[in-house]
Order: structure tokens, then sequence, then C-alpha cells
């Protein structure tokens, strides 16, 4: 098993959530053979909750056994609990609410209007994420991180030319300021994305073409910061035609 990257292209945006739904639901069965239980990362944006909306309408759902599964999260939009921006309440509506899983193991970072500052509510991510370490460690093993990516090709909120694309320590990050609102946000560190057994990146539409083939083709992490995302075992790009315009040849792949 190689640890290249891959881009597998599919028709549109509907055929590319089906097939990474059914991949995940597959791979999903063999981690809980594997092990006691699994940690997943979510996304937000659109493909990515597309994705959960699609595990969601499929008949092989109720095949996973999901009180040994355990979400994250990848980033988070500060704002009110409630408020729609809320990567969280997109992903409950779209999956988390219908399948059951325990509310402990739902991990999410702290919404704007529960106490907690924004330095805090990092903090207290990096506090969660270590209670799930392995002994020594900041973070738990991941099994499979999801990733969309921006059309400045942002992946979770690392955003071009800013200090946290290059941060080096730690598992969370805050953001302030960020170039897409809302302004505030907090991040999981490049070194926590890339600890991922597999990161899934899931991009679709023409706005995604350039950042990624830049992405694909060398670009620098800080000015392309999904150039530098790469998981441990495996890195797929699951994309729509649109967004492949761009991919070098080389690293086109019709399998998985
Ligand atoms: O703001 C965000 O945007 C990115 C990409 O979103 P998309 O709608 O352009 O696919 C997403 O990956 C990130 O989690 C989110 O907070």
């Amino acid at each position: 098993m190689t640890n290249e990257r891959r881009v597998l292209i599919h028709a549109d945006k509907p055929a590319l959530t089906a097939s990474v739904a059914a991949r995940f639901l597959t791979k999903t069965v063999d981690l809980l053979d594997e092990f006691e239980v699994a940690h997943v990362v979510l996304t937000g944006g659109s493909v990515g909750i597309g994705v959960l909306e699609a595990i969601n309408a499929s008949s092989a759902r109720d095949t996973i056994d999901w009180s040994r599964m355990h979400f994250w999260w990848g980033d988070e939009r500060f704002v009110p609990a409630g408020d729609p921006e809320r990567n969280e309440g997109q992903a409950r509506a779209a999956l988390l609410d219908h399948i059951a899983v325990p509310a402990g193991n739902v991990h999410v970072m702290a919404a704007a209007d529960e106490g907690l500052d924004l330095d805090a509510a990092a903090v207290a991510y990096a506090d969660e994420l270590r209670r799930y370490a392995p002994e020594g460690g900041d973070w738990p093993r991941f099994d499979i991180t999801f990733l969309g990516v921006g059309p400045d090709g942002h992946v979770a909120s690392l955003f071009p030319d800013r200090g946290e694309v290059g941060a080096k320590d730690g598992a969370v990050l805050p953001v302030r300021d960020s170039p897409k609102p809302p302004p505030e946000r907090i991040t999981l560190t490049r070194g926590a994305l890339n600890s991922s057994d597999r990161v899934w990146l899931v991009l679709a539409g023409p706005d995604k073409a350039s950042a990624l083939g830049l992405g694909l083709a060398g670009a620098s992490f800080h000015e392309v910061p999904v150039a530098g995302i790469k998981g441990r075992k495996r890195t797929v790009f699951f994309v729509d035609q649109e967004a492949a315009a761009e991919v070098p040849e080389n690293l086109i792949s019709s399998s998985y």
C-alpha cells in the first residue's frame, strides 16, 4: 500500500457524495472489526454535509454499530449554539440526529454563547482531545478525517498566508479575522489533521479547480493550505469533474 495522494473523479456532486458514503460505510465496518472504537473527524462545507446526508440515506446505515463511533470536528465557526452557520448543527441535521451515537461520543467545539471566550474554547477542545489520546499523546487515533476545500485552498479553518497554517505545535487553534465569515473560528492544526490514518478530501464545482490543481502540483502550503495535507496511510481527493479540471494527469486514479 502506497501513501501517494490519489484523485477519484465522479460525474457530479450527487455521484460523489453517494460514492464517499458507500466507502465510508464499508471502511467503518472494517475499522470496527479491527478496533474497539473508531474516531472520525467531520468537516463543514457543502460537500462534507452532502456526504453525511448520503450516509443517512443509505440502506447500509443501520448495519453500523454507531455506539462505537466517536465524532470530532476539523473546525467550527465560533457563533452561538443553534446558529445555522455551526458545522455541528448541520452535521446533526444531516446524520448525527438520525443514528444511535451516544451523546458523549459527539465531541463538539464550544459555541460562542457557552461562557468560554475563543481562546478558552480552543483550549477546552484540546483538553477533550487529550482525554481520548493514547498515553502521552495529544489526540486520539483518527481513523478517517473528512476535509472540504475552499476556493482559496483552505482546509478546516487553515487559511492561506496566515499564522495558523504554519503553526507547528498543538492540536487546536483559535482563528480571528477569518477571511471567510464568520470571523471567529476554532481549527485543528495541520499536525493533528495529518495524524489521521486516512484523509478524505471532498470537493465539487468549478470554483475549486484552481486551488486543487495548485495544491496537487506542488504549491506551498502557506499559500494553498490543501497542499500541506497528507494522511498517514491514505490521502484521497474525491472530486467531481468540474473541480478536477486542473488536476495533474498522473495523479488521477480509477480505483481506490
Ligand atoms: O468554512 C468552511 O469552509 C470549508 C469549505 O466549504 P465549502 O462549502 O466551500 O465546501 C469547510 O471545509 C470548512 O469546514 C468550513 O468551516
